[in-house]
């Protein structure tokens, strides 16, 4: 089944303030290499057969190109971003207005939430991370709107601040994790829900191999997260790998760079 990604090319990204550990404004980064780095993973998509529609870079939003973070979008209703910092505050009125201007109900949310930087759709439920940067009461607001359970982890190492940097959905019904990355409570929840999972090493982790795109046959994932790639390949994935080595400087990955437009059903 083909997906629909939105995406934002990386025009004005930069590392000049930092928001999370990877992020170290002294060393910079290189905004040619980032694009043209950002410029594979949308080919990738595409030549997967998937559709991506970009949203304009706005100057002045440096982080903007990792569109996960602009919105949570389930059956065709976007669940608006409201970020934890304010030097990302703007990004979540530019991106539900892409949304609504395409005719999509959207929801302005009451609540810090960082879109689907922390939330992750499978086919029965939404898990959601909370921890560094969604309030966890935006959870509830996720769950009311869209009306999907949404399911809460919490994260806790700041490494990795999002959920989608410790985990990503290999399908509907499976998904991959670092196990470190989550709280006792919320690492027995997901043993519990998928005794299959693809357990990630701290290698894979370190590398932001969790912020991989799986549309259930191919996995779109960091060159340098070897083991997970190699477990994959077991498993019967086709394993796609991206430098983004560049955007990793900003604690972004494939998945930053990737926010899922799921239509109604
Ligand atoms: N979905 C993600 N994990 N996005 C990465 C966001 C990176 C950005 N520099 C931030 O810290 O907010």
């Amino acid at each position: 089944m083909p997906k629909h990604f939105l995406m934002c090319r990386p025009e004005y990204f930069t590392v000049e303030y930092a928001i999370n550990p990877w992020m170290h404004p002294e060393a910079g980064a290189d905004r040619d290499v980032a694009v043209r780095q950002w410029e594979g993973l949308k080919a990738a998509y595409e030549e997967l057969g998937h559709e991506v529609s970009l949203i304009d870079p706005i100057e002045g939003l440096p982080d903007m190109v990792f569109a996960a973070n602009g919105a949570l979008v389930v059956g065709g209703r976007a669940y608006g971003a409201r970020f934890a910092y304010p030097q990302r505050g703007p990004e979540g009125p530019a991106y539900l207005r892409w949304f609504a201007e395409r005719g999509y109900p959207t929801l302005e949310p009451a609540h810090v939430n960082e879109g689907e930087g922390d939330f992750l759709t499978l086919d029965d439920v939404i898990l959601a991370g909370t921890g560094f940067r969604t309030d966890v009461v935006a959870h509830q607001e996720a769950q009311e709107y869209l009306g999907r359970p949404v399911i809460s982890l919490t994260l806790v190492d700041p490494r990795f601040y999002h959920l989608d940097t410790a985990l990503f959905p290999l399908d509907g019904r499976n998904v991959a994790y670092y196990p470190d990355a989550f709280s006792p409570g919320s690492l027995a929840v997901l043993r519990r829900m998928f005794p299959d999972a693809v357990i990630a090493t701290a290698r894979d982790a370190e590398v932001l191999g969790l912020n991989a795109v799986s549309d259930g046959t191919n996995v779109v994932i960091n060159a340098e997260a070897s083991d997970l790639q190699l477990e994959l390949k077991r498993r019967g994935y086709e394993v796609i790998p991206v430098d983004l080595s560049e955007l990793r400087k900003a604690g972004g990955g494939p998945k930053c760079c990737t926010l899922e437009i799921r239509g109604e059903n």
